[in-house]
């Protein structure tokens, strides 16, 4: 099976748990979900003519559209060839959950690395029992909500981005739908935006939940 790859870098994890981990992040290509305000729009469209050459889309120097097809054992060799020392591994996206990610969980954690996905919960996710699972929920996702239920029962933490009270009621309702009771809740304010933070600091106060401020792009690492 081959895997949409638009990037594969090492770095420090930024958000949610995680945060502080040395990481090597996987970002698939392909996600229909279109947020407004998503900080990964050239994932969105996967186009057979933005296909490249694995070199091509490794020697990248800005955010493309390109992407190129690996197998698990070709991410297996990139990784130890170019040397990375994390042992955690993320795939991310774009929607990583639009294609079954056992695969490359499973050949990851048999080489010894822990694995995490990030996902909006719009589709089934299907990966390692392992595998540290984010779900990302969206308010009126394109994409809906039917598989939902059991991605909010599947996540090993909630993360939710917020920019407005709208937001946090919305993430209220879920969580009460859903009876999520002991899942630990992030809240990331929208693009570092000063009313978003603000909100976001003083809803987890008010509600005994946990801030994520996407701690990369405050001290501008990948
Ligand atoms: C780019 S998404 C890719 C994975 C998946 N499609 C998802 O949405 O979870 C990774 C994470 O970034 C968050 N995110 C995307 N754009 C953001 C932004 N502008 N500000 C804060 N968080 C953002 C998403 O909510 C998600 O938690
Ligand atoms: N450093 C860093 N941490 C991250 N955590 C989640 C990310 C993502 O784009 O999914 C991300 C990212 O793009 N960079
Ligand atoms: S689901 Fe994730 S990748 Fe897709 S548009 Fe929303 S934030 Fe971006
Ligand atoms: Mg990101």
């Amino acid at each position: 099976m081959n895997y949409k790859i638009n990037e594969l870098f090492e770095t420090i994890q930024g958000e949610g748990s995680f945060t502080g981990q040395p990481s090597i992040f996987i970002r698939l290509q392909g996600c229909p979900v279109g947020c407004s305000w998503c900080d990964t729009k050239h994932t969105w469209d996967i186009e057979l003519a933005d296909q490249v050459s694995p070199e091509v889309m490794l020697n990248k120097t800005e955010e493309t559209v390109q992407w190129a097809n690996f197998s698990a054992e070709d991410v297996l060799a990139l990784v130890k060839d170019k040397g990375f020392q994390a042992k955690h591994i993320v795939i991310t996206g774009g929607e990583p959950c639009m294609v079954d990610l056992t695969p490359l969980c499973a050949a990851l954690e048999q080489q010894g690395y822990s694995t995490q996905i990030e996902t909006s919960g719009t589709f089934e996710i299907i990966t390692t029992e392992k595998c540290w699972v984010t779900v990302s929920p969206k308010i009126n996702m394109r994409g809906g909500y039917k598989v939902l239920a059991s991605a909010m029962s599947r996540a090993n933490e909630i993360k939710h981005p917020v920019a407005t009270e709208q937001h946090i009621d919305e993430l209220k309702a879920l969580l009460a739908q859903h009876k999520v009771v002991n899942t630990p809740i992030y809240i990331q304010p929208i693009s570092q935006k000063k009313r978003a933070t603000e909100l976001a600091i003083a809803s987890c106060i008010a509600n005994n939940w946990r801030l994520s401020v996407q701690v990369h792009k405050y001290i501008g690492i990948e």
